[in-house]
């Protein structure tokens, strides 16, 4: 079904609303705490290496809207000392964050709010990690025009994705990746030159890719 009509069945299986996958998995703490157990794990063989694809030491203020639990903040905290962090992230989330995964010390902050729905705070640099993937084309421009206007000139923003290869046929891993955001979620994995459009139809421009050889890539624009 999900591939014969190119969309999740949240709706026809569950009850529950097809267009935010979030609010189905947050109708329940346990399926919740889950959720972010699992998007906590990757950063731990991946973190650093996607943080580091760029250095980004330039980049005072840095925000990691969707950022679950901090696991990659806190990475970026040890990469970049001097740069101050902000996970922002849906009220319910950064609630149990601060709950299961504060880590005394490092310098990360946390910041509640609705990216599609609310304001988003200014900024140096926006890091959206395996956020833009859950998305349509349509949501992923809206989002990235309005980090375009919110954030500060010279400033930018730094995509982590895994890539697919141009021409789609691979890596395999990425393809199961894409079938599993069909699935789960609206969007798919994308490759580079999808991205470069989309960040430049948002305003940004000096769009650079890094395949880290990870199963996570970096792909950095400046506004
Ligand atoms: C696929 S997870 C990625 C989490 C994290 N960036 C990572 O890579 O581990 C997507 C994240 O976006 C957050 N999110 C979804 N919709 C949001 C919204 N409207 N405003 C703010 N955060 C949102 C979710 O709560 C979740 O933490």
């Amino acid at each position: 079904m999900v591939l014969m009509e190119g969309r999740n069945q949240y709706e026809k299986t569950f009850g529950l609303p097809s267009d935010d996958v979030f609010q189905a998995i947050y109708s329940s703490e346990e399926e919740m705490l889950k959720f972010m157990g699992l998007m906590n794990s990757s950063w731990v063989l991946d973190g650093h290496d996607v943080v580091t694809a760029f250095d980004l030491s330039c980049f005072q203020r840095i925000i990691d809207l969707g950022g679950c639990t901090g696991a990659l903040a806190n990475e970026m905290a040890r990469a970049y000392p001097a740069s101050s962090i902000t996970v922002f992230d849906l009220p319910e989330v950064v609630e149990a964050a601060q709950k299961h995964y504060s880590q005394e010390g490092n310098g990360v902050a946390f910041q509640s709010g609705d990216f599609f729905r609310g304001d988003i705070p200014s900024a140096d640099l926006y890091v959206l990690a395996r956020i833009v993937h859950d998305w349509t084309e349509e949501k992923c421009l809206a989002l990235l025009k309005k980090i375009y206007e919110a954030c500060k000139p010279g400033g930018g923003v730094l995509l982590i994705e895994a890539l697919l290869f141009e021409n789609r046929r691979g890596p395999l891993m990425v393809q199961i990746f894409s079938l599993n955001m069909l699935v789960q979620a609206e969007g798919r994995e994308r490759s580079p030159s999808e991205y470069t459009n989309m960040l430049n139809k948002s305003g940004f421009h000096n769009v650079q890719v890094c395949r880290t050889g990870k199963s996570y890539d970096a792909i950095l624009a400046i506004r």
